[in-house]
């Protein structure tokens, strides 16, 4: 599409640029960020941005300096964890966006799509990855570009001392993991921080994985003391079976008082295990610490046994939120990258709709076979099922089913039943976690 808007490569020259329109963007320090760490934050290979046409304004920069720019955008190179053939799970390339900033004075000329074009354009291009997905700071804004919500996340809060009632076997081996606090500010915690994620990852549908290049990095930019209040700095809490570390949790606390009484809050960020028993141990852990009255676990799945550990998810007080928005860049090679649920083959011609990256738009055959692995080629063939791309993108990680996006998004079946078949042979058999915050 055609676009009066033109955006070009940023450099290092540009960081003091980058740094004025995200504060102007973002109201300088934003919830859990700070600018301060900004420069280290940026990956200037995705990092893209648009000047003020016709110069600087009155009043806007100092003798000398550069004409600001009025968007900015950039991205990670992540991994995530998907469905694969036989049940198992697979890490696929993903390029998590981030930093979408819009000057207040540029806002709703059509900036954005032409953002979101240049973007989506140049993850095609470059080829690294079928995927693109973000978390979306406002929920209406991303579906019009081919977008799908597809994964959910549940914020639950427990009271301190929350009896967390699991079966008599697995309480046991929780009983026999070993867990430890350290502060989360050297390069030894931050190493087996990142060991402990890439672990969990593995055995996590939905996982979003940091990239290894900002594994030292991430929290100094999330946890600034301007940023954090008067909470603590973040402590992680280790679990380990037979020393090895099965599981990590990112917290931190605040102390509060209520009428002399302890009522300190603890909000867990991050929490992951690698089995269940490591789960429950650091989850016991962090609802009885001392001086706290209640834990807010952030970011967990809606199957969360945390939630069901304590009765059902209404003892928990979950509240829920929409996770990691999925889109996908390249169809053929992203339907082919994931794996399907076992059982009977299956062929399919899915006719897809996507005005945003028009190379996906038409026929594919998918043809799976009784493993679940799936080969994907262009077709003539009448359709079976008409989806829009987002549809596919909100089904991708088996959570959010296809059928589910009918009366959703609009997916039509020409055939009968051919929705509801490839809406099984994409479930999952558990819900994906959360991403991580980017
Ligand atoms: C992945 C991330 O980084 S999420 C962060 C997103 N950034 C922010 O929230 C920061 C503050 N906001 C901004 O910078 C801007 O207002 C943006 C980026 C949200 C929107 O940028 P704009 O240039 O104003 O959007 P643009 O004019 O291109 O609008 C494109 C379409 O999105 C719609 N849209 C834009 N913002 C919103 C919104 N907040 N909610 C719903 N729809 C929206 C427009 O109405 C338009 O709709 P159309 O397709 O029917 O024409």
């Amino acid at each position: 599409m055609p676009t009066e808007f033109t955006f070009t490569d940023l450099t290092t020259d540009d960081l003091a640029r980058i740094r004025d329109l995200t504060e102007t963007v973002w109201f300088s320090v934003t919830p859990g960020k700070s600018l301060e760490e900004l420069d280290d934050e940026v990956d200037l290979r995705h990092a893209r941005g648009l000047v003020r046409a016709g110069g600087a304004l009155p009043g806007e920069v100092e003798e000398g300096e550069a004409t600001p720019l009025m968007a900015f955008y950039s991205a990670f190179d992540m991994g995530l964890t998907v469905p694969a053939a036989a049940g198992a799970l697979t890490r696929v390339p993903m390029d998590g966006l981030t930093f979408v900033s819009v000057h207040p004075d540029a806002r709703r000329r059509g900036v954005l799509r032409a953002m979101m074009t240049d973007h989506l354009h140049r993850v095609h291009d470059r080829g690294e990855s079928a995927l693109a997905g973000l978390h979306a700071s406002e929920t209406g804004i991303y579906g019009r570009f081919g977008y799908g919500c597809a994964s959910v996340e549940a914020k639950l809060t427990l009271g301190r001392g929350t009896e967390l009632r699991a079966p008599a076997a697995l309480a046991a081996q929780a009983d026999e993991v070993a867990t430890h606090v350290v502060t989360l500010d050297s390069e030894a915690a931050l190493a087996v921080l990142h060991e402990a994620h890439l672990a969990c990852a593995a055995t996590a549908l939905g996982t979003v994985t940091r990239p290894e290049a900002l594994a030292q990095r991430w929290f100094a930019f999330r946890d600034h003391p301007k940023a954090r209040g008067s909470a603590e700095p973040r402590r992680l809490l280790l679990a380990r079976r037979d020393g090895q570390v099965t599981g990590y949790a990112v917290f931190r606390r605040e102390s509060k008082w209520d009428d002399g009484s302890p009522a300190g809050e603890v909000g867990v960020a991050e929490l992951g295990a690698t089995d269940d028993a490591g789960l429950l141990a650091l989850a016991r852990r962090l609802v009885d610490l001392d001086l706290t009255a209640k834990t807010t676990f952030w970011s967990r799945p809606v199957d969360d046994p945390v939630a069901w550990w304590t009765g059902s998810p209404r003892g928990a007080g979950a509240q829920l939120y929409d996770a990691l928005w999925v889109r996908l860049v390249d169809v053929p090679r992203a339907l082919s990258e994931r794996g399907y649920a076992e059982g009977a083959p299956l062929e399919t011609v899915l006719e897809v709709t996507d005005e945003v990256c028009p190379w996906n738009a038409g026929r594919w055959r998918l043809q799976i076979d009784a493993e679940g692995r799936a080969e994907v080629a262009r077709t003539d063939a009448e359709p079976d099922v008409v989806t829009p791309v987002g549809a596919m993108g909100a089904a991708y990680l088996g959570g959010r089913t296809l059928l589910a996006q009918v009366p959703t998004l609009g997916v039509t079946e020409r055939t009968p039943g051919a929705v509801r078949a490839l809406s099984r042979a994409m479930r999952a058999d558990r819900e994906p976690v959360p991403a991580i915050g980017f």
